[in-house]
């Protein structure tokens, strides 16, 4: 079972904008809502490629509680704490053509609720019941209270217990974590630069910057790259390069939690139509790696998180070069 905790999940408030302006009344054309923060989008796109996930993390208020409805009625199980006070955060997202045709999109994230440390031990005596079937997939910002050594805890905890464990978030949240050697951990391009001090754009150092977060424990470096595909790296260095299918951009909130659930769905054995086919005896990681990228791409192109159905439709066109 594939556990997912997001400490501040939300309520993500999509709207399209004709134009938007500084200081006065801005009206949207439409409006659409999804449930979110990084960990519900990783377990949902985990139910839609058939693996059995539940959602879990903190939630507060009447948010958190439609939040958790809108989950469970799509398939997802959910096992939140909740916090005595304070609201889940509702996101922004604001999406607005550019005189090019192409799309700006801008996002306005709430701080969320505070969280404190009997909510913090309630959520690790859940983690606590993990075993060696199981994979804790801890992704995205730690909320207001949470100590920046949360995740490294969490992921000890699942280790300790033989689980396996997945680190999506930035800074000394991510830093920290590596010393429970987690099996994946996903920066994109430009954290990697950002903790490395070098460029986004110079693959190289990318990827040496990659090598050195496997060389500190994680057992694999996926690093997403926008609309340039991602790499996959583990300690001895570059394992795959992928190249995301051509498409227009509609959407690119879940993308990465999408592709890290197409790269544990893949190494789980999700079986799309045309694996056989598209990688005859392609090695595990790098199928992984292919439908990783195919899902990151697939919700990209879409107006919220793909279906398995868009994911499908998007590996045959998505490439992957196996570098070693
Ligand atoms: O504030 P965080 O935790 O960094 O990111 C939260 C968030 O932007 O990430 C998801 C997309 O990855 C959205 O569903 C959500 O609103």
């Amino acid at each position: 079972m594939f556990l997912t905790v997001t400490c501040n999940p939300a309520l993500d408030w999509m709207m399209r904008l004709p134009a938007f302006a500084e200081g006065v009344t801005n009206r949207s054309a439409a409006d659409d809502l999804s449930y979110g923060g990084k960990g519900v989008n990783v377990a949902t796109m985990l139910h839609r490629f058939g693996q059995d996930a539940c959602a879990s993390g903190f939630i507060a208020g009447t948010t958190g509680t439609a939040l958790v409805e809108g989950v469970e009625a799509a398939g997802v199980p959910c096992d939140f704490v909740r916090l005595d006070a304070g609201q889940t955060r509702i996101n922004v997202k604001m999406k607005r053509p550019r005189a090019d045709g192409s799309l700006e999109e801008t996002e306005i994230n709430g701080c969320g609720p505070a969280v404190g440390p009997v909510a913090i031990a309630t959520l690790r005596r859940r983690i606590e019941r993990l075993g060696s079937d199981d994979c804790l997939v801890l992704s995205g910002s730690l909320a207001p209270g949470c100590p920046a050594d949360l995740y490294a805890d969490l992921a000890a905890a699942a280790a300790e217990h033989g689980a396996r464990c997945v680190v999506d978030t930035t800074g000394t949240a991510l830093t920290e974590a590596l010393a429970a050697r987690p099996f994946l951990v996903k920066p994109n391009n430009h954290e990697l630069a950002e903790l490395a001090g070098c460029d986004a754009a110079d693959e190289a150092a990318v990827v040496a910057a990659a090598r050195d977060l496997a060389r500190a424990g994680a057992r694999f470096v996926l690093v997403s790259c926008g609309a340039a595909g991602a790499l996959l790296v583990d300690a001895k260095g570059l394992i795959a390069r992928g190249a995301a299918p051509a498409g227009a951009l509609v959407n690119s909130v879940g993308a990465g939690d999408s592709m890290v659930a197409g790269f544990l769905a893949g190494l789980a054995g999700a079986s799309l139509p045309g694996r056989e086919s598209l990688c005859p005896g392609a090695d595990d990681a790098v199928y992984a790696l292919r439908l990783g990228l195919a899902a990151g791409s697939a919700t990209a192109f879409s107006p919220s998180l793909a279906s398995a159905g868009q994911v499908s439709d998007l590996l045959p066109v998505t490439f992957v070069e196996p570098c070693n």
